[in-house]
């Protein structure tokens, strides 16, 4: 099976793995988009999977995979709502900064320094398969895609977010993010490695998905806010799509 592993995208995270859990450190716009992923997130898991969103642990039992988990930032959530989670990522230094967050917080988190091209290969199925901010960063996004379709069992939420390749995006997530507040390190994105929303629909059908959603996720510099958009996909976006039932 071809491999989704860039090694000089994984260099890029191998030298920022301390800095997974710091709000104001490398990973700040992650942090910052958190809450609103997180309940975009919560909302597709639980009506591809006929859970509502009530009580202390809606997600029991529903076995979830984040594909490149990094620290654990949205493991660690989703794991609180009682979903058995398994977090992935190629770097083993982010697995053993997630591993100690998890354990600090008493959180019961499978971690795995693994690919999505080994675990499909191992034929592991999941309720829900999230790959966040991986996609512009992998070898092969169509394949990449392919490889998270067939970790979903059938019936099972295919979630991808990155960056849209627009002049705004290069504006912000660049020349913004980059060069004048210096939250990551020059040369952390590549901006022609991003993906448009109708890229991303293309390659999530070419795998025998079925695109069901789309949003944006909007950046106000001057609030620091995050939001939900159904019509800015100006820069940062997340998608849903579904396996179809057997
Ligand atoms: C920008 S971070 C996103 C982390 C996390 N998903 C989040 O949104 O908070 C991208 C992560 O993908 C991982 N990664 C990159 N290429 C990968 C691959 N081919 N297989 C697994 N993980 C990979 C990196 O090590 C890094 O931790
Ligand atoms: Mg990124």
């Amino acid at each position: 099976m071809n491999s989704s592993v860039d090694q000089a995208e994984l260099d890029k995270f191998e030298a920022m793995a301390a800095e997974w859990w710091d709000p104001a450190g490398k990973f700040k716009p992650l942090h910052g988009m958190n809450p609103v992923r997180l309940d975009y997130v919560t909302d597709q898991i639980a009506q591809a999977c006929g859970r509502e969103r009530k009580g202390a642990r809606p997600f029991a039992g529903l076995r979830v995979l984040d594909i490149g988990c990094g620290g654990g930032l949205l493991s660690e959530p989703l794991a609180r709502l009682g979903a058995e989670v398994l977090g992935a990522d190629a770097v083993a230094r982010n697995i053993e900064v997630a591993r100690l967050h998890a354990a600090q917080m008493g959180l019961e988190i499978d971690y795995r320094a693994t690919t999505a091209e080994a675990l499909a290969a191992a034929g592991e199925a999941f309720d829900a398969v999230l790959a966040l901010e991986i996609i512009e960063h992998v070898e092969g996004p169509a394949e990449f895609v392919a490889t998270c379709a067939s970790l979903a069992r059938p019936g099972g939420a295919v979630i991808v977010s990155t960056l849209n390749r627009t002049p705004q995006s290069f504006a912000m997530a660049i020349v913004g993010a980059e060069w004048v507040m210096r939250w990551l390190p020059k040369g952390t994105h590549d901006w022609r490695r991003f993906i448009t929303p109708a890229e991303l629909e293309t390659m999530m059908s070419a795998a025998g998905l079925q695109p069901v959603d789309q949003r944006g996720m909007q950046y106000n510099p001057l609030t620091g806010d995050w939001r939900l958009s159904s019509s800015d996909f100006g820069c940062n976006y997340i998608a849903t799509a579904l396996r179809p039932a057997n």
